[in-house]
Protein backbone atom coordinates (compact mmCIF):
# COMPACT_ATOMS: atom_id res chain seq x y z
CA UNK A 1 0.00 0.00 0.00
CA UNK A 2 2.90 2.94 0.13
CA UNK A 3 2.68 3.82 -3.34
CA UNK A 4 -1.30 3.91 -3.33
CA UNK A 5 -1.28 6.88 -0.65
CA UNK A 6 -0.60 10.72 -2.00
CA UNK A 7 -0.19 14.06 -0.02
CA UNK A 8 -3.92 14.94 1.47
CA UNK A 9 -2.28 18.50 1.89
CA UNK A 10 -3.80 19.67 -1.36
CA UNK A 11 -7.94 20.54 -1.60
CA UNK A 12 -7.68 17.65 -4.31
CA UNK A 13 -10.52 15.74 -4.75
CA UNK A 14 -9.06 13.77 -7.66
CA UNK A 15 -6.11 13.37 -8.82
CA UNK A 16 -5.38 11.35 -12.57
CA UNK A 17 -1.94 10.68 -13.27
CA UNK A 18 -0.08 9.34 -16.70
CA UNK A 19 -3.50 7.52 -18.15
CA UNK A 20 -2.57 5.59 -21.14
CA UNK A 21 -5.01 3.90 -23.47
CA UNK A 22 -4.05 2.10 -26.63
CA UNK A 23 -6.32 1.48 -29.19
CA UNK A 24 -5.94 0.68 -33.42
CA UNK A 25 -5.63 3.99 -34.46
CA UNK A 26 -6.32 5.84 -31.62
CA UNK A 27 -3.41 6.65 -28.41
CA UNK A 28 -4.24 8.23 -25.23
CA UNK A 29 -1.44 9.80 -24.15
CA UNK A 30 -0.03 10.77 -20.54
CA UNK A 31 -3.30 12.24 -19.39
CA UNK A 32 -2.85 13.68 -15.89
CA UNK A 33 -4.74 16.72 -13.79
CA UNK A 34 -5.62 17.52 -10.64
CA UNK A 35 -9.34 18.87 -9.56
CA UNK A 36 -9.86 21.42 -6.93
CA UNK A 37 -12.94 20.61 -4.07
CA UNK A 38 -16.04 22.69 -5.58
CA UNK A 39 -15.11 23.86 -8.59
CA UNK A 40 -16.28 23.29 -12.56
CA UNK A 41 -13.56 22.00 -15.04
CA UNK A 42 -14.59 21.93 -18.96
CA UNK A 43 -12.97 19.05 -20.47
CA UNK A 44 -12.69 20.50 -24.02
CA UNK A 45 -12.05 18.69 -27.56
CA UNK A 46 -13.41 17.43 -30.97
CA UNK A 47 -14.90 14.87 -31.48
CA UNK A 48 -12.77 11.51 -30.92
CA UNK A 49 -10.26 13.70 -28.92
CA UNK A 50 -10.09 10.83 -26.28
CA UNK A 51 -13.20 12.76 -23.92
CA UNK A 52 -15.23 9.85 -23.50
CA UNK A 53 -11.99 7.53 -23.14
CA UNK A 54 -10.63 9.63 -20.34
CA UNK A 55 -13.68 9.84 -18.50
CA UNK A 56 -14.52 5.90 -18.42
CA UNK A 57 -10.79 5.24 -17.47
CA UNK A 58 -11.23 7.66 -14.45
CA UNK A 59 -14.34 5.41 -13.62
CA UNK A 60 -12.59 2.08 -14.27
CA UNK A 61 -15.44 1.18 -17.06
CA UNK A 62 -12.34 0.56 -19.22
CA UNK A 63 -9.41 -0.61 -17.97
CA UNK A 64 -5.99 1.61 -18.62
CA UNK A 65 -2.88 0.68 -20.09
CA UNK A 66 -1.19 2.86 -17.66
CA UNK A 67 -1.57 5.01 -15.10
CA UNK A 68 -3.41 5.97 -11.37
CA UNK A 69 -6.40 7.93 -9.89
CA UNK A 70 -6.52 9.07 -6.52
CA UNK A 71 -9.63 10.02 -5.11
CA UNK A 72 -8.38 12.30 -1.66
CA UNK A 73 -5.32 10.79 -1.95
CA UNK A 74 -5.70 7.21 -2.17
CA UNK A 75 -5.93 4.94 -4.61
CA UNK A 76 -8.88 4.08 -6.72
CA UNK A 77 -9.59 1.26 -8.07
CA UNK A 78 -12.25 -1.08 -9.03
CA UNK A 79 -13.11 -2.24 -5.89
CA UNK A 80 -13.19 0.92 -4.13
CA UNK A 81 -16.92 0.77 -3.97
CA UNK A 82 -17.13 3.34 -0.85
CA UNK A 83 -15.27 5.97 -3.65
CA UNK A 84 -17.67 4.90 -6.32
CA UNK A 85 -20.82 5.90 -4.43
CA UNK A 86 -19.24 9.74 -3.90
CA UNK A 87 -18.83 9.75 -7.85
CA UNK A 88 -21.55 10.39 -9.60
CA UNK A 89 -21.58 10.01 -13.57
CA UNK A 90 -23.64 10.75 -16.89
CA UNK A 91 -22.14 8.77 -19.59
CA UNK A 92 -22.78 10.13 -23.06
CA UNK A 93 -25.04 7.18 -24.62
CA UNK A 94 -28.88 7.39 -23.28
CA UNK A 95 -30.27 4.15 -24.89
CA UNK A 96 -31.17 1.86 -22.24
CA UNK A 97 -33.75 0.25 -20.08
CA UNK A 98 -35.86 2.02 -23.16
CA UNK A 99 -39.34 0.16 -22.22
CA UNK A 100 -38.49 0.30 -18.67
CA UNK A 101 -40.65 3.59 -16.72
CA UNK A 102 -38.58 6.04 -15.43
CA UNK A 103 -40.22 5.81 -12.07
CA UNK A 104 -38.60 2.24 -11.96
CA UNK A 105 -35.20 3.61 -12.91
CA UNK A 106 -35.63 5.82 -9.80
CA UNK A 107 -36.66 3.78 -7.34
CA UNK A 108 -33.99 0.92 -8.25
CA UNK A 109 -31.67 4.03 -8.24
CA UNK A 110 -32.78 5.47 -4.72
CA UNK A 111 -32.65 1.60 -3.54
CA UNK A 112 -29.02 0.98 -4.23
CA UNK A 113 -27.60 4.31 -2.74
CA UNK A 114 -30.00 4.05 0.28
CA UNK A 115 -28.47 6.48 2.77
CA UNK A 116 -26.66 8.78 0.59
CA UNK A 117 -30.31 9.29 -1.35
CA UNK A 118 -31.60 12.53 -0.71
CA UNK A 119 -35.62 11.95 -1.85
CA UNK A 120 -36.19 15.41 -1.16
CA UNK A 121 -33.73 16.83 -3.65
CA UNK A 122 -34.82 14.15 -6.08
CA UNK A 123 -38.46 15.57 -6.35
CA UNK A 124 -37.10 19.40 -5.95
CA UNK A 125 -35.30 18.50 -9.45
CA UNK A 126 -38.04 16.51 -11.19
CA UNK A 127 -40.96 18.41 -10.17
CA UNK A 128 -39.79 22.23 -9.67
CA UNK A 129 -36.40 22.62 -11.63
CA UNK A 130 -36.72 19.97 -14.87
CA UNK A 131 -40.58 19.47 -14.90
CA UNK A 132 -40.14 15.64 -15.49
CA UNK A 133 -43.08 12.94 -15.85
CA UNK A 134 -42.25 10.25 -14.11
CA UNK A 135 -44.66 7.70 -15.48
CA UNK A 136 -43.02 8.05 -19.18
CA UNK A 137 -41.14 5.42 -20.24
CA UNK A 138 -37.20 5.92 -20.82
CA UNK A 139 -38.00 5.58 -24.85
CA UNK A 140 -40.69 8.61 -24.44
CA UNK A 141 -38.34 11.02 -22.86
CA UNK A 142 -36.80 13.91 -25.80
CA UNK A 143 -33.06 13.88 -25.46
CA UNK A 144 -33.28 16.86 -23.41
CA UNK A 145 -35.55 15.28 -21.00
CA UNK A 146 -33.45 11.94 -20.68
CA UNK A 147 -30.46 13.97 -19.98
CA UNK A 148 -32.13 15.82 -16.81
CA UNK A 149 -33.47 13.00 -15.72
CA UNK A 150 -30.10 11.57 -15.46
CA UNK A 151 -28.83 14.05 -13.72
CA UNK A 152 -31.39 14.60 -11.57
CA UNK A 153 -30.40 11.09 -11.13
CA UNK A 154 -26.65 11.60 -10.32
CA UNK A 155 -27.65 15.00 -8.26
CA UNK A 156 -29.53 13.32 -5.67
CA UNK A 157 -27.29 10.77 -4.17
CA UNK A 158 -25.29 14.15 -3.58
CA UNK A 159 -22.05 13.72 -4.92
CA UNK A 160 -18.66 14.78 -3.98
CA UNK A 161 -17.63 14.69 -7.34
CA UNK A 162 -19.63 14.83 -10.51
CA UNK A 163 -18.23 13.34 -14.01
CA UNK A 164 -20.55 14.63 -16.78
CA UNK A 165 -19.92 12.90 -20.14
CA UNK A 166 -21.13 16.28 -23.31
CA UNK A 167 -24.35 16.98 -20.74
CA UNK A 168 -25.47 20.07 -23.23
CA UNK A 169 -25.06 18.13 -26.42
CA UNK A 170 -27.94 17.82 -28.62
CA UNK A 171 -29.83 20.05 -26.36
CA UNK A 172 -31.80 23.25 -26.96
CA UNK A 173 -30.55 26.22 -26.03
CA UNK A 174 -33.13 26.88 -23.08
CA UNK A 175 -32.45 23.02 -21.66
CA UNK A 176 -28.72 23.66 -22.02
CA UNK A 177 -29.26 27.36 -20.14
CA UNK A 178 -30.97 25.36 -17.34
CA UNK A 179 -28.57 22.27 -17.13
CA UNK A 180 -25.76 24.52 -16.95
CA UNK A 181 -27.39 26.76 -14.14
CA UNK A 182 -28.55 23.32 -12.11
CA UNK A 183 -24.59 22.31 -12.35
CA UNK A 184 -23.21 25.98 -11.24
CA UNK A 185 -25.48 26.02 -8.34
CA UNK A 186 -24.18 22.19 -7.26
CA UNK A 187 -21.01 23.68 -7.36
CA UNK A 188 -20.72 27.13 -5.85
CA UNK A 189 -23.74 26.12 -3.29
CA UNK A 190 -23.07 22.12 -2.29
CA UNK A 191 -19.35 22.16 -3.15
CA UNK A 192 -19.73 19.86 -5.66
CA UNK A 193 -16.69 19.35 -8.01
CA UNK A 194 -17.62 18.77 -11.49
CA UNK A 195 -15.92 17.83 -14.37
CA UNK A 196 -17.98 17.82 -17.55
CA UNK A 197 -16.68 17.27 -21.46
CA UNK A 198 -17.84 19.06 -24.03
CA UNK A 199 -16.89 20.87 -27.82
CA UNK A 200 -19.37 23.31 -26.85
CA UNK A 201 -16.99 26.16 -25.83
CA UNK A 202 -20.03 28.72 -25.41
CA UNK A 203 -21.41 26.23 -22.45
CA UNK A 204 -17.84 25.67 -20.84
CA UNK A 205 -17.21 29.72 -20.54
CA UNK A 206 -20.25 29.91 -19.19
CA UNK A 207 -20.52 28.21 -16.29
CA UNK A 208 -16.01 26.73 -15.99
CA UNK A 209 -13.46 28.01 -14.19
CA UNK A 210 -10.98 25.70 -15.61
CA UNK A 211 -10.43 24.57 -18.99
CA UNK A 212 -8.65 21.31 -20.03
CA UNK A 213 -8.33 21.07 -23.76
CA UNK A 214 -7.39 17.41 -25.14
CA UNK A 215 -6.93 17.09 -29.06
CA UNK A 216 -6.13 14.06 -30.55
CA UNK A 217 -5.37 12.10 -27.15
CA UNK A 218 -3.15 14.74 -26.17
CA UNK A 219 -3.68 17.60 -22.84
CA UNK A 220 -2.62 20.71 -25.56
CA UNK A 221 -3.77 23.26 -22.63
CA UNK A 222 -4.58 22.98 -18.63
CA UNK A 223 -5.44 26.59 -17.63
CA UNK A 224 -7.41 28.67 -15.25
CA UNK A 225 -10.19 30.79 -17.87
CA UNK A 226 -9.01 34.07 -16.00
CA UNK A 227 -5.32 33.07 -17.51
CA UNK A 228 -6.52 32.20 -20.43
CA UNK A 229 -7.85 35.87 -21.48
CA UNK A 230 -4.65 37.23 -19.92
CA UNK A 231 -2.35 35.26 -21.92
CA UNK A 232 -4.27 34.71 -25.03
CA UNK A 233 -4.67 37.73 -27.20
CA UNK A 234 -6.15 39.17 -30.70
CA UNK A 235 -4.92 42.37 -32.48
CA UNK A 236 -6.69 43.55 -35.70
CA UNK A 237 -4.76 42.94 -38.64
CA UNK A 238 -5.65 46.68 -40.14
CA UNK A 239 -3.35 48.16 -37.72
CA UNK A 240 -0.44 46.44 -38.09
CA UNK A 241 2.51 48.20 -39.78
CA UNK A 242 4.03 45.40 -42.28
CA UNK A 243 7.04 44.55 -39.90
CA UNK A 244 5.05 44.02 -36.74
CA UNK A 245 2.32 42.06 -39.54
CA UNK A 246 5.48 39.84 -40.30
CA UNK A 247 6.77 39.75 -36.49
CA UNK A 248 2.94 38.52 -35.03
CA UNK A 249 2.09 35.69 -38.31
CA UNK A 250 5.16 34.42 -37.48
CA UNK A 251 4.69 33.21 -33.96
CA UNK A 252 0.39 34.02 -34.35
CA UNK A 253 -2.66 32.21 -36.38
CA UNK A 254 -4.56 34.51 -38.86
CA UNK A 255 -8.00 33.96 -38.07
CA UNK A 256 -10.24 35.97 -39.92
CA UNK A 257 -9.77 40.10 -39.55
CA UNK A 258 -6.96 38.90 -36.75
CA UNK A 259 -3.91 37.72 -35.37
CA UNK A 260 -4.14 35.24 -32.81
CA UNK A 261 -0.99 34.90 -30.85
CA UNK A 262 0.07 34.28 -27.04
CA UNK A 263 1.52 37.52 -25.47
CA UNK A 264 4.54 35.54 -23.80
CA UNK A 265 5.96 35.27 -27.18
CA UNK A 266 5.51 38.96 -28.52
CA UNK A 267 7.34 41.81 -28.49
CA UNK A 268 6.94 44.43 -25.46
CA UNK A 269 7.04 46.91 -28.14
CA UNK A 270 4.47 45.38 -30.18
CA UNK A 271 2.29 44.90 -27.12
CA UNK A 272 2.80 48.49 -26.15
CA UNK A 273 1.97 50.11 -29.61
CA UNK A 274 -1.22 48.66 -30.75
CA UNK A 275 -4.58 47.77 -29.11
CA UNK A 276 -5.11 44.45 -27.96
CA UNK A 277 -8.18 42.30 -27.85
CA UNK A 278 -9.54 39.69 -25.53
CA UNK A 279 -10.11 36.05 -27.41
CA UNK A 280 -12.95 33.71 -27.05
CA UNK A 281 -12.19 30.18 -26.62
CA UNK A 282 -13.36 28.93 -29.47
CA UNK A 283 -10.69 31.35 -31.31
CA UNK A 284 -7.90 30.41 -28.66
CA UNK A 285 -8.64 26.68 -30.30
CA UNK A 286 -7.71 27.81 -33.68
CA UNK A 287 -4.65 29.20 -31.95
CA UNK A 288 -4.06 25.78 -30.35
CA UNK A 289 -4.66 24.42 -33.35
CA UNK A 290 -2.04 25.52 -35.57
N1 LIG B 1 -13.59 0.47 -27.89
C1 LIG B 1 -12.88 1.14 -28.80
N2 LIG B 1 -12.14 0.47 -29.73
C2 LIG B 1 -11.38 1.13 -30.63
N3 LIG B 1 -11.32 2.48 -30.72
C3 LIG B 1 -12.03 3.19 -29.84
C4 LIG B 1 -12.85 2.58 -28.84
N4 LIG B 1 -13.43 3.55 -28.11
C5 LIG B 1 -13.01 4.72 -28.63
N5 LIG B 1 -12.18 4.50 -29.65
C6 LIG B 1 -11.51 5.55 -30.45
O1 LIG B 1 -10.81 6.40 -29.56
C7 LIG B 1 -10.89 7.74 -30.03
C8 LIG B 1 -11.39 8.62 -28.91
O2 LIG B 1 -12.74 8.33 -28.67
P1 LIG B 1 -13.58 9.09 -27.55
O3 LIG B 1 -14.94 8.48 -27.54
O4 LIG B 1 -12.82 9.09 -26.31
O5 LIG B 1 -13.61 10.57 -28.14
P2 LIG B 1 -14.47 11.82 -27.66
O6 LIG B 1 -13.52 12.96 -27.50
O7 LIG B 1 -15.30 11.49 -26.48
O8 LIG B 1 -15.37 12.09 -28.93
P3 LIG B 1 -16.93 12.52 -29.09
O9 LIG B 1 -16.97 14.00 -28.81
O10 LIG B 1 -17.20 12.23 -30.52
O11 LIG B 1 -17.74 11.73 -28.14
C9 LIG B 1 -11.74 7.74 -31.28
O12 LIG B 1 -10.89 7.73 -32.39
C10 LIG B 1 -12.50 6.44 -31.18
O13 LIG B 1 -12.78 5.93 -32.45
Amino acid sequence: MKNSVISKTTKSILTVKNLCKKYDTFYLDNIGFELEEGTITGFIGRNGAGKSTTIKLILNIIKFDKGEVFYRGEKFCDKRIDIKRKIGYVGEHQNFYENIKIKNIYKFVKGVYKESWNDEKFKYYINSVFDIDLNKKMKELSKGMKTKFLIALALSHEPELLLLDEPTSGLDPLIREEVLEVLYDCAKKQNMTIFFSSHITEDIEKIAERIIYIDNGKILLDCKKKEIHVRYKKINIEQLDKEAFQELKSIGVINKDYILFDVQNVKKDILNKYKTEKIMLDEMLIYLRR
